[in-house]
């Protein structure tokens, strides 16, 4: 679903900045895979890079069997709406809108018709437990409630993929026990492809692959097993290996 090829970033500066180098990943259709890192490492410029928010310097992106370097703004604005779905630590949810108008927003942008984009909404909320906030604004929410609201959003055109930029980096913790049930959940029973950058080892402990990168390359990458418990303990593990402050990452326990 998702291959990277060799793929650099170099940001223009005296000097220049070379901030990726050499990142391949393969991410099959239906994974669920957690990208790990200090801070600075790359992490968001290879998430940006796969969502074709942004270009690499070098190196092969192809999405869904398509070579996105080949493509224009137009059709890639077009790979995003219909492909891929976002959900971001600060929600980008829109706040005079309702919260069944912010779901329904990538519909209305597709040009739906209201009443099907309505519908496909409210399966969405019941599905993630939010039908009684479908008329209150997002002022009016919690936290937790508001990333849930930004998964149906990022859900409701069927992407193939979900790309999570620190879904719980806002989120205490028994919030963000419930998007990460969430988001596996709907990577299970939809075999949407999602990839997660997070600074959280109990988050990572959530999908079945976590890849670690250090100082723009790739640095180890693990599998979960038969037990969540034993790979978080793996992505502790790894990440004491990696170095990093303690800032970076958060090893908050929940259930
Ligand atoms: N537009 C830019 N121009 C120049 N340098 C940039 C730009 N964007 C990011 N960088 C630099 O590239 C490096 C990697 O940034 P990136 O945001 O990808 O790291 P990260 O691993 O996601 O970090 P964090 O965990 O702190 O969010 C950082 O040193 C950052 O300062």
């Amino acid at each position: 679903m998702i291959e990277l090829k060799a793929i650099t970033k170099i940001y223009p500066g005296n000097p220049p900045y070379e901030v990726l180098k050499s990142i391949d990943l393969d991410v099959l259709e239906g994974e669920f895979l957690s990208i790990m890192g200090p801070s600075g490492s790359g992490k968001t410029t290879l998430l940006n890079i796969i969502a074709t928010l942004d270009q690499a310097t070098g190196g092969k992106v192809v999405i869904n069997n398509q070579d996105v370097s080949k493509m224009d703004e137009d059709y890639l604005s077009l790979l995003r709406l219909k492909t891929i779905g976002f959900v971001f630590q600060d929600f980008n949810l829109l706040p005079p809108l309702t919260v069944i108008e912010n779901i329904m927003l990538p519909m209305t942008l597709d040009k739906a018709s209201t009443s099907e984009s309505r519908k496909k909404a409210r399966d969405l909320m019941a599905e993630l437990d939010i039908s009684s906030l479908e008329n209150k604004r997002i002022t009016e929410i919690s936290g937790g409630e508001k990333q849930r609201v930004a998964i149906a959003r990022a859900l409701i055109n069927d992407p193939k993929i979900i790309l999570a930029d620190e879904p719980t980096g806002n989120l205490d913790s028994k919030a963000a026990g419930d998007v990460m049930t969430i988001l596996a959940e709907m990577n299970r029973l939809k075999r949407v492809t999602t990839v997660m950058v997070t600074h959280d080892a109990i988050s990572a402990s959530y999908s079945e692959r976590v890849m670690f990168i250090k100082d723009g390359q790739f640095y180890n990458e693990i599998h979960c097993g038969n037990k969540r418990e034993v790979f978080y303990q793996s992505i502790l593990d790894v990440l004491a290996h990696l170095g990093g402050t303690n800032h970076d990452f958060q090893t908050t326990r929940y259930s």
